[in-house]
C-alpha cells in the first residue's frame, strides 16, 4: 500500500503510483511541519486506468447475490472497526480536527457499511397489479454500472462510506476520487475492501487534483453516475458537464443553516446547540448553524451565555484531550473565513468574540481561526448569506416567529434547520414553512443519522436524498416488467 509513507492509487486490485509519477504532501493543519506522508498526484491516465477496470468487474459483482455482496461489506465494516484508532489518528492528521470527532466518525463509517450490507437482504421492487389479469407486474432494481464517487475533507471516512456503500450493495463498481488533504484516510479504508476481499476492479481509487481527477471522472463516458459532496460552484459544473452526456448524478453541496430560539426555549440546551452545531469540526460541516435567530425577548440574556462560553473555548491540536476546537482544515479554508469575518466587520456587523488568528504561539504552526460571533447581523449582509465553512456564528434578533421562518428562509441554500421552543404550535409552523431538507426541533443542525434520508433543498442539493433507504434511488434504475405465460 506504500513506499516509505507515500500512498498509491488503488486500480485492478492493485496499489498503484502514477503513470505522472508526482506526489503531493498531506499536511497536518494543526503544524505543518508535520507531513502525515504522501500521496499520487495522477494524471487522467491514471483515472482511465482505474475506469477500465471497473468497467471489467461490474458484469460479475452485479450478478452476485445481494446477500453475497453484503458478506463483503460487512467485512470491510470488521477490518475498519479493528483499525478505527489508527484510521481517526490518521484523518485527525490530514484535516485537523479532534481525535474524539475522529473516532466517533471512523465507528459511525463501520455503521453505514454494516447498515448497507443488510441492505443486500432487503426488498428491491413491488407487484404492481396489472390491468391484465393473467400477467403479473413487478419492479425490480439494476445497478448503473460503474459510479464515480467525488469527496470533500470534511467528513474523511463518512462521506466515502455513505456514497460508496451503497453503489457497491446494490451492484456498481466504484472508482473514488477522495479530496487531496484527505488522501491517505481514504487509501487506509481502500485497504478495508482489499482485505475483505473485494474481486480487483470492484473499488478503485485514483488521488490527485480535483479539476483533473473529478474534472476527469465528470467527462468520463463509461463513468455511469456520479456522486459528489462538496462546494456549490463545483458541484453545479459537474452537474452540467455530466447531464450534456447523460450521466446520472446527485450533488450535496452548501447550507447556511439557521437555529431558531424562541423566548420559551430552555436557553441553556439552545447555547449548547449553537455551539455544538456551529463550531464541532471547526464549523466544516454543511449542516453547521450559521444563523442564530433569537427572539428579542431573550436575545440579550442567550447572547451573554453564548458569548461567554465561546470564550472558554480551548483551541489546539486535535490529539490534546483538552482541546475542543482544532484548526481550519487547509491554508485556503482558514483565509476563506478570515476574509469572510473582515466583511463581516467592514459591511457593519458588530463582533463580540473572536475574529483572527489566535495569538499563542504553540497555536502559529496551524490554520487556526478563533472561534467568533457577531451580532448586529441583518439578513442582507454577506456572512448571513453566503456559506463560511468556519468557526462563525451571525446572531439576528426577531420578534414574531414568522418573521423568523421569513428570515431563516432567506438564503439560497436549505440543507439542515432547528428550533428551539416548547410551543407546539410554533413546531407545527416550523415543519410546514422552513424550506430545508432537514428540519430538526430541539435539537443542533447537524449530526444526520445514517439511517434517514439525508439532503437538502434549494441550492443545497440536486434534490436528491443519500443515506437510508433513499440511496437507493440514485444507485440503481428501476426495471418494470410485464410477465405473461
Ligand atoms: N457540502 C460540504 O460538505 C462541503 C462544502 N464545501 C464548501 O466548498 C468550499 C470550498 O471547499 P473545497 O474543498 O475547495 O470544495 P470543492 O468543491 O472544491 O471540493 C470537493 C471535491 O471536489 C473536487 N474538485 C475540485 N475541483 C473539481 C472540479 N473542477 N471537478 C470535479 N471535482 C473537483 C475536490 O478535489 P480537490 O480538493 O482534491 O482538488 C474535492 O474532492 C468550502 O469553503 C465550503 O463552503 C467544502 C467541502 C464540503
Ligand atoms: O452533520 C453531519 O453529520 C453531516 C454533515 C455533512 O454531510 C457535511 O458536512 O458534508
Amino acid at each position: 500500500m506504500t513506499i516509505e509513507q507515500t500512498y498509491l492509487n488503488y486500480i485492478d486490485g492493485k496499489w498503484t503510483p502514477s503513470v505522472t509519477g508526482r506526489v503531493t504532501a498531506s499536511l497536518n493543519p494543526a503544524d505543518t511541519n508535520d507531513i502525515a506522508g504522501y500521496v499520487q498526484d495522477s494524471g487522467e491516465e491514471d483515472l482511465k486506468l482505474a475506469v477500465s477496470a471497473a468497467n471489467r468487474a461490474k458484469g460479475a459483482w452485479r450478478k452476485l447475490s445481494g446477500a453475497a455482496r453484503g458478506d463483503y461489506l460487512f467485512k470491510a465494516a470488521n477490518l475498519l472497526e479493528a483499525r478505527l484508532a489508527d484510521i481517526a489518528e490518521t484523518m485527525m492528521r490530514e484535516m485537523g480536527k479532534t481525535l474524539a470527532e475522529c473516532k466517533g466518525e471512523a465507528a459511525r463509517g463501520v455503521a453505514i457499511l454494516r447498515y448497507y450490507a443488510g441492505e443486500g437482504m432487503r426488498k428491491i421492487g413491488d407487484v404492481i397489479p396489472s390491468t391484465d389479469n393473467e400477467a403479473m407486474m413487478f419492479t425490480t432494481r439494476v445497478p448503473l454500472g460503474v459510479v464515480g464517487v467525488i469527496t470533500p475533507w470534511n467528513f474523511p471516512v463518512a462521506i466515502p462510506m455513505w456514497k460508496m456503500a451503497p453503489a457497491l450493495i446494490y451492484g456498481n463498481t466504484v472508482v473514488i476520487k477522495p479530496a487531496i488533504e484527505t488522501s491517505i484516510t481514504a487509501a487506509k479504508l481502500l485497504a478495508c475492501f482489499e482485505e475483505a476481499g473485494l474481486p480487483p476492479g470492484v473499488v478503485n481509487m485514483v488521488t490527485g487534483d480535483g479539476a483533473t481527477i473529478g474534472g476527469g471522472i465528470a467527462r468520463h463516458p463509461d463513468i455511469h453516475g456520479i456522486t459528489f459532496t462538496g462546494s456549490n460552484k463545483i458541484g453545479k459544473q459537474i452537474g452540467q458537464t455530466a447531464l450534456a452526456r447523460g450521466a446520472k448524478y446527485q450533488l450535496e453541496m452548501g447550507g447556511k443553516n439557521p437555529l431558531i430560539v424562541a423566548e420559551d426555549a430552555n436557553l441553556d440546551l439552545a447555547v449548547e446547540a449553537a455551539i455544538s452545531g456551529g463550531l464541532k469540526s471547526t464549523g466544516q460541516k454543511c449542516t453547521a448553524t450559521s444563523r442564530i435567530l433569537v427572539q428579542a425577548s431573550v436575545y440579550e440574556t442567550f447572547r451573554a451565555k453564548l458569548v461567554d462560553q465561546v470564550k472558554r473555548l480551548r483551541l489546539g491540536n486535535g490529539n490534546d484531550s483538552a482541546t475542543w476546537m482544532g484548526p481550519c482544515a487547509n491554508e485556503r479554508q482558514r483565509d476563506t473565513v478570515l476574509s469572510y469575518i473582515d466583511k463581516g466587520i467592514a459591511e457593519g456587523a458588530n463582533l463580540l468574540c473572536g475574529g483572527g488568528v489566535p495569538a499563542d504561539e504553540e497555536l502559529k504552526l496551524g490554520y487556526y481561526v478563533q472561534p467568533t460571533v457577531f451580532d448586529g447581523v441583518t439578513s442582507k449582509m454577506t456572512i448571513a448569506q453566503e456559506e463560511i465553512f468556519g468557526p462563525v456564528l451571525a446572531l439576528i434578533p426577531f420578534n414574531h416567529l414568522e418573521e423568523a421562518i421569513s428570515v431563516a428562509n432567506d438564503v439560497e441554500y436549505g440543507l439542515s434547520a432547528s428550533i428551539f421552543t416548547q410551543n407546539i404550535g410554533n413546531i407545527l409552523a416550523f415543519i410546514a414553512d422552513m424550506d430545508a431538507g432537514l428540519v430538526r426541533i430541539n435539537a443542533e443542525t447537524a449530526g444526520v443519522e445514517l439511517q434517514a434520508p439525508f439532503g437538502g433543498m434549494k441550492q443545497s442539493s440536486s434534490h436528491s436524498r443519500e443515506q437510508g433507504q433513499a440511496a437507493i434511488e440514485f444507485f440503481t434504475s428501476i426495471k418494470t416488467v410485464f410477465l405473461k405465460a
